[in-house]
């Protein structure tokens, strides 16, 4: 493999409704789709998915283009590869901008899976044809607006509902919840809000037998989750915590966790993300795959991951209606009973739709060797 152009398209799509977490509000999602082309033609795709604002990690869009342009492609760009994994030793002297590194290595996973003939999910070893999927649902001020989405979302069969919380916004949210419906699968993700002070509070989610607590306290800690973990039954799932194999190791050895959400562009790719997989196989670790509000390439990537065999809990990768009024890619990711069919074509097994992809690019840019 050999890519000899690299172009950028910097994306701007609003989503149907806004999304809150304890860090934010988010409508209007700016990312980069980054499509790679090999010297034989073939095309691949993969998506920086960063926002416009650096708060649920540190890289964001416009940081992500400097890196892309500045480092990552001209490093890429004419270089021969045997296999996909390569890149990310090649990338490994950069410290962290995994956002930025993942979406090259998701583009070249296209390529490799595209030049084989065979499905992404085959060409990482996924071993499901179909895989199970829940829902994230955002913090409403009005919690009957929340009740309404979370039975419109169990009504369609998502397989778990996720909701956000932070602190003013938990118990007594989740109390609600659980007085309407008392059985179903049910999380909360906290997006790194509380600190060990407010372990009493968190203590109280105990009794609402909630599937797991997502990411409580603050990003990138392990130490931390560790304590609370010793207090709390709810099983702690790290999302902002994890962003390397090391990371993965360390909290599995602390007991910071029970359970990781994962994300291709967290770890910087899906070569990571194998590696992690692995790990957590052995260690007996359940994983998912979370969300970044993806359009539907970077959805495509996740439906892949989800075929491996450690993803054994429902993700967050929800139908591409449930963003968008319309898609990037063809056909659109749809949902059915909280079950997404993997693709059998080659690749990502969707085709991304230029002419829509035009209407929603704001910046284009080519880079050849
Ligand atoms: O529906 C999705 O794509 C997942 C939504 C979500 O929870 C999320 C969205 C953006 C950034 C972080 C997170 C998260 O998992 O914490
Ligand atoms: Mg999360």
């Amino acid at each position: 493999m050999k890519i000899t152009e690299i172009t950028m398209h910097r994306m701007n799509m609003r989503m149907k409704n806004p999304f809150t977490t304890s860090f934010g509000t988010e409508q209007d999602r700016e990312f980069i789709i980054l499509e790679a082309k090999d010297e034989d033609g073939t095309v691949g795709w993969g998506e920086c998915v960063t926002s416009e604002s650096p708060l649920y990690i540190e890289e964001f869009t416009k940081a992500a283009w400097v890196m892309l342009e500045e480092y990552l492609i001209p490093l890429t760009l004419g270089r021969e590869f045997n296999h996909p994994d390569e890149l990310t030793d090649l990338f490994e002297p950069f410290k962290r901008n995994n956002l930025a590194k993942a979406a090259i290595d998701a583009a070249a996973w296209d390529i490799y899976a595209k030049q084989q003939g065979i499905s992404l999910a085959q060409a990482i070893g996924g071993c499901r044809t179909d895989i199970e999927v829940g829902v994230s649902l955002g913090i409403e001020d009005d919690i009957e607006k929340l009740l309404n989405n979370i039975k419109e979302k169990t009504e369609e069969g998502y397989k778990r509902i996720k909701v956000k919380i932070k602190p003013g916004k938990d118990v007594e949210v989740v109390e609600q919840i659980r007085r309407q419906f008392p059985d179903i699968p049910l999380m909360v993700d906290a997006n790194s809000a509380y600190t060990l002070d407010d372990m009493e509070t968190l203590k109280k989610l105990d009794p609402f037998n909630l599937m797991m607590i997502e990411q409580p306290l603050t990003a990138g800690d392990l130490i931390d989750h560790a304590e609370l973990q010793k207090h709390i039954k709810t099983p702690i799932c790290l999302d902002e915590s994890i962003h390397s194999y090391d990371d993965a190791r360390q909290a599995i050895q602390l007991g910071s966790g029970k359970i990781i959400n994962m994300k291709v562009g967290r770890v910087g790719g899906i070569t990571t993300l194998k590696r992690i997989h692995e790990l957590c196989k052995e260690a007996n670790i359940p994983m998912w795959c979370g969300g970044m509000l993806e359009s539907g390439v970077g959805r495509a990537h996740n439906i892949a991951v989800t075929s491996l065999s450690t993803f054994t809990l429902p993700g967050d990768t929800a139908a591409s209606s449930r963003y968008w009024e319309e898609d990037i890619i063809d056909p659109e990711v749809y949902v059915k009973d909280g079950i997404v069919q993997v693709p059998a074509s080659p690749g990502i097994g969707y085709e991304v739709n230029r002419e829509k992809l035009a209407k929603y690019t704001v910046e284009k840019k080519v880079f050849t060797q």
